[in-house]
């Protein structure tokens, strides 16, 4: 199919840039560009920063399928993210996809089904100890989401090599050095000799992950014990050079699984809370649902199957609160995007979120309704309008995981407590999509 043209480019001068800011804060001035660019392609004048957002479908299907060669991983943006992150999995390349092959294989629907019993009671234990530590007051959701995907993760990306304590530590470091690098993401035109605030924080941070990592990797290396997690399977990897991956490409890749994969899917967990407080009926019936599928026992993988109406909801949750908010790529050549012309060089800023708000694709884009889920109104809608987990040749390897797990976590949990939320924030623009404020959970058991 040809590229639509929506061939206008708007700029959004500095000035509306700071007007914006000033009204609705970083992710309302977001909101307001999405909103009037109405799926254009729109050029954000940030100084010397000129990037060009891009929320259309058919421009992302020709940005991330179609003319994906000439759209890469690169320049300012990635290359703050690349000193916590390194050249593996996060970044472009043989040595990129190098660490892809083993991860994709690592994640596989195979490894999936072989090791889906033993998540499933990674979440039974977890949902436990979030419960006895939510039953008389209020935890902060984030903070017991981002316990409960670690307890999850852990054996997944380490086998039982570190403990879960170690893995909450390694957590808040990366959580630390992430944060403290928003400021060379936000200033990207900034040389890294030049010192910004932020840059102790990531060196300790830093200091603290090696620190951590490093000795457990080397242990590792030595016992060999042909275990199936990721770290496992890094470790036995070759690089395109046929040579073992080094341990700074093993740590790196594991900061950034990290990265990618546990706050997201700690924040995604946080903001389901949220809507399902907002919308009782829906709980009500995601609640019947588990009571009908997990019938009072212990979660399993094949659960998640026949669990349709929540899977339909966290799809929901994920339209509205996508945390791929932007997603950046460099032209490496000349090129047209929509009939606007791209420079080489240029930085495109794909923004999922503002596709997942797109009035044209989403009609009343700001309700949250898990039936725009259903099957025929999937068939009927174009392909691209939805992409929470990015689409082409870097789309989530963790995807599978994720649908799987969080569908049990909701099961689980409200098969068995009343969940209450405290507090109803907005999120926050940062790496991700955090609550700007407090939310707090507590988990009762039924019928108390
Ligand atoms: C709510 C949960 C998640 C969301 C919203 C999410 C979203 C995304 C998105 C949008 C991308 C594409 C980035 C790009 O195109 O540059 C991506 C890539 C990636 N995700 Fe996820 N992700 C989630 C969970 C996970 C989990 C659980 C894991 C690991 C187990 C994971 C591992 C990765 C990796 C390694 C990549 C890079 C793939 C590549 O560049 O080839 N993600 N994710």
């Amino acid at each position: 199919m040809p590229v639509s043209l929506v061939d206008r480019v708007e700029a959004v001068p500095l000035r509306r840039v700071l007007a914006g800011l000033a009204r609705g804060g970083p992710l309302g001035l977001v909101e307001e560009v999405g909103e009037r660019a109405r799926g254009a392609v729109v050029r954000l004048e940030l100084g010397p920063f000129r990037p060009l957002l891009v929320t259309h479908p058919d421009h992302l299907r020709y940005v991330l399928r179609d003319g994906v060669r000439n759209y890469v991983r690169g320049a300012a943006l990635w290359d703050a993210l690349g000193r916590l992150t390194g050249r593996g999995i996060a970044g472009e390349g043989p040595g990129w996809l190098a660490s892809r092959d083993i991860l994709c294989q690592g994640m596989s629907g195979g490894y999936l089904r072989r090791s889906g019993a033993g998540m499933a009671a990674s979440i039974d234990q977890a949902v436990e100890e979030l419960a006895s530590r939510a039953g008389q007051r209020p935890v902060d959701a984030v903070a017991g989401m981002t316990r409960l995907v670690h307890r999850v993760i852990n054996p997944v990306f380490f086998g039982s090599r570190i403990g879960v304590e170690q893995c909450d530590r390694l957590g808040a470091d990366v959580a630390t050095a992430l944060d403290a690098l928003l400021w060379r993401m936000a200033m990207p035109f900034v040389p890294h000799r030049v010192p910004l605030p932020g840059d102790r924080a990531f060196l300790r941070a830093t200091r603290a992950i090696n620190r951590t990592l490093l000795p457990v990797i080397d242990a590792a290396r030595r016992e060999d014990r042909g275990g199936t997690d990721l770290m496992s399977g890094l470790l036995r990897g070759r690089g395109a050079d046929g040579q073992p991956l080094s341990d700074e490409h093993v740590s790196q890749d594991i900061v950034a699984l990290f990265v990618a994969g546990s706050e997201s899917s700690a924040l995604t967990l946080t903001w389901a809370w949220a809507v399902l407080a907002r919308h009782p009926a829906v709980m009500a019936e995601v609640r019947r649902e588990a009571d009908q599928v997990l019938a009072g026992g212990p979660p399993r993988p094949e659960h998640a199957r026949e669990l349709v109406f929540t899977q339909q909801v966290m799809a929901e949750v994920m339209r509205l609160y996508s945390m791929a908010w932007a997603v950046p790529r460099v032209a490496r050549k000349d090129d047209q995007v929509g009939g606007v012309p791209v420079p080489a060089g240029t930085t495109l800023v794909l923004s999922p979120y503002l596709t997942h708000r797109l009035a044209e694709f989403w009609p009343d884009p700001l309700r949250f309704d898990p039936r725009r889920f259903d099957k025929p109104a999937v068939r009927a809608r174009h392909p691209m309008a939805y992409l929470p987990f990015g689409d082409g040749a870097h789309q989530c390897v963790g995807q599978a995981f994720f649908a799987l797990e969080s569908v049990l976590v909701l099961a689980t949990v409200l098969s068995r407590y009343d969940v209450r939320v405290y507090g109803d924030p907005r999120p926050r623009l940062a790496v991700a999509l955090p609550p700007c404020d407090r939310l707090g959970l507590t988990l009762t058991p039924r019928g108390r």
